[in-house]
């Protein structure tokens, strides 16, 4: 298992070893005990899936607290372009993102810490997305950003006028507009 920090503090890519044969393929998806060694001490409680179409943006999200989670996500079906946005209000790197393409062939991992707005485009039809999370969920302590936000511009890999957009993440706020609970 590879464990490489993005340019931003704490976002982690995750790389796991992939041992195929005759059969086909072999990997942990997880590993505490690999985390630790790395110096990743995260209690996960919940595992999320959801399976998207095409052109799906399932975004700007986070949780503010009590109810803050780190996500452990990935791929099992199809490819995404998945965006992490930090919104720790003392971050040097405030309002910068990342985006990395995971898909099942890949396997990569985003592991992206408390303080971060989550979120991704789905590029191929039946895309299977799967998480883990560090605390459970709760409505009340939902907030989030539109995803088509002007000022973190983000490059979604899809065009805006296919995007397929949930009620609820249509009507979220502007970055600027938003109050970073982190
Ligand atoms: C996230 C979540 C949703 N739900 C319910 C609420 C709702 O009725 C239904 C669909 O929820 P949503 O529309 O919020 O699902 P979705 O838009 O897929 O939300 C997810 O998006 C990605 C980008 C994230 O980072 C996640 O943390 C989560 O916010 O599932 C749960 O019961 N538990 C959960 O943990």
């Amino acid at each position: 298992m590879k464990i490489t920090e993005t340019s931003i503090k704490g976002l982690m890519v995750i790389e796991p070893k992939i041992f195929t044969d005759s059969r086909g393929y072999f990997f942990e998806s997880y590993s505490k005990a690999k985390f630790a060694e790395a110096s990743i001490n995260i209690d996960f409680v919940q595992d999320n899936q959801s399976c998207s179409n095409r052109g799906t943006v399932r975004a700007l999200h986070a949780q503010s607290a009590p109810h803050a989670q780190t996500k452990l996500v990935r791929v099992i079906q199809g490819r995404v372009i998945d965006v992490a946005v930090d919104a720790r209000k003392d971050s040097p790197t405030f309002g910068k993102y990342e985006t990395i393409e995971l898909s099942a062939e890949n396997q990569k991992q985003f592991l992206i810490p408390q303080g971060f707005l989550h979120g991704f485009a789905v590029l191929e039809d039946n895309t299977i997305f799967a998480y883990k999370v560090d605390n459970y969920y709760s409505k009340e302590c939902e907030t989030g950003v539109r995803w088509n936000d002007p000022t973190l511009a983000i490059d979604w890999g899809i065009p805006a006028n296919e995007a397929i957009i949930s009620d609820k993440d249509q009507i979220l706020p502007l970055f600027a507009d938003w109050v970073s609970p982190f």
